[in-house]
């Protein structure tokens, strides 16, 4: 029995990731939580009949609401917080969106100390931190359960690859995206594309540029009406099901994603090539969560070390950002 939570589900991503998960033979029990209108969103859900039944959409702020939504859960999705507007980034979201993660995952170190937490809320690369650091202070934190989903800068671009050579399936391209999730944190590593590919020298720091700014590209063709929902419904969907296929023993599932290094193996290497303790990577995932960080950061090529270099810079002040928000606070 597998029991999914979407705390954020009545948002611009919570809702169609929630059909996504209902419509997952995966999922046998789904439990949807927003601070608005869940019950709303979990009515209509409840008029498809798939395998995911015996749900309830949680609205009130209240423990009781927390408690009902959380216990019992194998996995929690958090696309919870405010969406971006044209001219901000996603660190302007910080004030609002780092107290929201704090309590929900205060919550889930209550109710579900065991689940896997898969982090969508930006800035991912200060929210898995503070994720990291309220588990820690409740005693419950497993770094293989945690994880920043950035699985949209992998679909993007694997997308925009296939685009620039003309290629109509993209799902045919293995592309890694390492470091962070926010402009020049981002780092495609097109050198290990599986299979190879050639990118011509002339495209190639336009295609990166498009990948470390997907993001801006729809908040601008948004104007004013929120960032990705849709491709990050699909791309969360995408993380949640491989960790899920992994938990029940298929093998051979590897996924970037934005874990704690020091607290995966293979992860230490990484951490002190780095200089990171928090990095996506491409993670191998078992029955457990993230079984092992697969070094391909020490495979760059020389353009993508330059890239690299930049990304870990601003990643660090990200990272201590989130660790003292919570260690701060509880000064
Ligand atoms: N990781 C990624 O790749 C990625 C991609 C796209 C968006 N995001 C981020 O995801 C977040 C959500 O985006 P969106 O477009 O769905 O926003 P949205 O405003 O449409 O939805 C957010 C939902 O969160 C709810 N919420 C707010 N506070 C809450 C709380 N304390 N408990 C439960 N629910 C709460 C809101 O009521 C709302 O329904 C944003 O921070 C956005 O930047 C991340
Ligand atoms: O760009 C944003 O603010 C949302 C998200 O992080 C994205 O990459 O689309």
């Amino acid at each position: 029995m597998v029991k999914a939570v979407v705390l954020g589900a009545a948002g611009g991503i919570g809702q169609p990731l929630s059909l996504l998960c209902k419509m997952s033979p995966l999922i046998d029990v789904l439990s949807l939580f927003d601070v608005v209108n869940s019950p709303g969103v979990a009515a209509d859900l409840s008029h498809i009949a798939t395998k995911a039944g015996d749900f309830k959409g949680e609205q009130q702020e209240t423990e009781d609401a927390k408690k009902a939504a959380l216990s019992g859960a194998d996995i929690v999705i958090i696309p919870a917080g405010v969406p971006r507007k044209p001219g901000m980034t996603r660190d302007d979201l910080f004030k609002i969106n780092a107290g929201i993660v704090k309590d929900l995952i205060v919550a889930c170190s209550k109710y579900c100390p065991k689940a896997f937490i898969l982090v969508i809320s930006n800035p991912v690369n200060s929210t898995v931190p503070i994720a990291a650091e309220v588990l820690k202070e409740a005693g419950v934190f497993d770094p293989k359960r945690l994880f920043g989903v950035t699985t949209l800068d992998v679909v993007r671009a694997e997308n925009f690859v296939a685009e620039l050579l003309n290629q109509k399936d993209s799902s045919k391209f293995n592309i890694p995206v390492v470091g962070g999730h926010s402009g020049n944190t981002i780092v495609p590593l097109f050198s290990q594309t599986q299979p190879s590919v050639d990118i011509p020298a002339d495209k190639l720091d336009g295609l990166v540029h498009r990948v470390q700014f997907g993001g801006d590209e729809v908040v601008k063709a948004k104007d004013g009406a929120g960032s990705a929902t849709l491709s990050m419904a699909y791309a969360g969907f995408r993380f949640a099901e491989a960790l899920l296929k992994a938990a029940k023993g298929e093998k051979g599932i590897v996924e970037p994603t934005f874990v704690y290094l020091p607290g995966v193996e293979g992860g230490d290497a990484i951490a002190k090539a780095t200089g990171c303790d928090y990095f996506a990577v491409p993670v191998e995932l078992g029955p457990g969560g993230a079984e092992k960080a697969i070094n391909i950061v020490s495979k760059a090529n020389d353009y993508e070390k330059k890239l690299l270099d930049e990304a870990t810079k601003a990643l660090k002040t990200n990272i201590e950002a989130g660790v003292n928000f919570v260690k701060g606070a509880s000064k």
